[in-house]
């Protein structure tokens, strides 16, 4: 496996593995890697001849007042990780690679889609994923590019940027890996003490309880939010960001019915550690 850690180097990798006519997938992550990671990187080596894992803490998608500094930076593991689950490449740049002058462009999805959920309490989150996803993709000449449904709101404004830019990418999105107690694996579990870590199971428990009610005839949208909230704020210590619903795709307002297919997303802190889940709706 090679890691590159120069935005020429990779240019040039691509443009061979190009004339070799090789499928190329891209992995985009953040790094400190887990199983969540290893599954959309195991996808990936399964549909495409090289695939390409990005790790890199992007600076526009976090907020003054965020864990920028504080994120994880595990690079030899990633390495390791990421060759374990079957990649050819880890692209680790700089930030003064992916953003090289002062005056830059940005890349930003608009609309509702980008301002509910966690575009509330983090306004400037989408444009810098969208920013940063596009010089990715423009960088690695994906052939296919793979996200995790733990990031549900992340993939529909993808969706709609590759749609809108005409973008000659297929996004694979792939199921959230979870612990074997049910929370949903991320990176920021590490930031959790023991006493919190235990609390934050409330979360997956929450929305296992939604799911069977659905599954047992509710389609009532008050009664399944108030079901996961009265659950969460049973655990006293988490704070909770927003438990909401939107209808698949696109984002758009649920009404008052449960009706084909539908996001129950959340985000909850426990301490300073601000954790998200979420699952679908859907009548089978
Ligand atoms: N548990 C998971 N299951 C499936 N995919 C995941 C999981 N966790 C992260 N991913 C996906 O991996 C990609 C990179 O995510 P990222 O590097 O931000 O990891 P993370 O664990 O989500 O970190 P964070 O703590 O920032 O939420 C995203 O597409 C994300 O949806
Ligand atoms: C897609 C991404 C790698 C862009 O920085 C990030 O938002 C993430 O890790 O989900
Ligand atoms: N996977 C989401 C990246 C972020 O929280 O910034």
């Amino acid at each position: 496996m090679i890691l590159c850690q120069d935005v020429a180097k990779l240019r040039e990798l691509v443009a061979n593995f190009k004339k070799e006519n090789k499928s190329i997938g891209l992995v985009p992550t953040m790094g400190a890697l887990h199983e969540g990671h290893a599954s959309l990187i195991n996808a990936s080596a399964k549909e495409n001849d090289i695939t390409i894992v990005s790790v890199f803490v992007n600076p526009t998608q976090f907020g003054p007042n965020e864990d920028y500094e504080a994120y994880p930076r595990t690079l030899e593991n990633d390495c390791i990780v990421a060759q374990n689950a079957g990649a050819d490449v880890v692209f680790a740049p700089k930030n003064k690679d992916l953003y090289p002058n002062e005056d830059m462009t940005w890349v930003e999805v608009t609309g509702d889609i980008t301002k509910v959920l966690c575009g509330r309490t983090r306004p400037i989150h989408f444009r810098g994923v969208t920013t940063v996803v596009s010089k990715l993709f423009n960088l690695s000449r994906a052939d296919r590019a793979y996200f995790g449904l733990k990031d549900a709101q992340q993939t529909e404004v993808l969706r709609r940027m590759v749609d809108d830019l005409f973008f000659n990418v297929e996004l694979r999105i792939m199921p959230i890996v979870r612990e074997a107690d049910g929370l949903a694996k991320s990176s920021r579990n590490t930031y959790l003490s023991p006493e919190e870590r235990k609390s934050a199971l409330i979360l997956s428990k929450s929305l296992k309880l939604a799911k069977e009610a659905f599954t047992n005839g509710q389609r009532d949208v008050e009664a399944i939010l108030n079901l996961v909230k009265d659950t969460i704020q049973s655990e006293k210590t988490s704070q909770i960001d927003y438990v909401e619903m939107y209808k698949l795709p696109g984002l758009k307002p649920v009404g008052n019915k449960i009706e084909g297919r539908v996001l129950l997303a959340l985000a909850v802190k426990f301490g300073t550690t601000r954790l998200i889940d979420n699952v679908i709706l859907e009548d089978k």
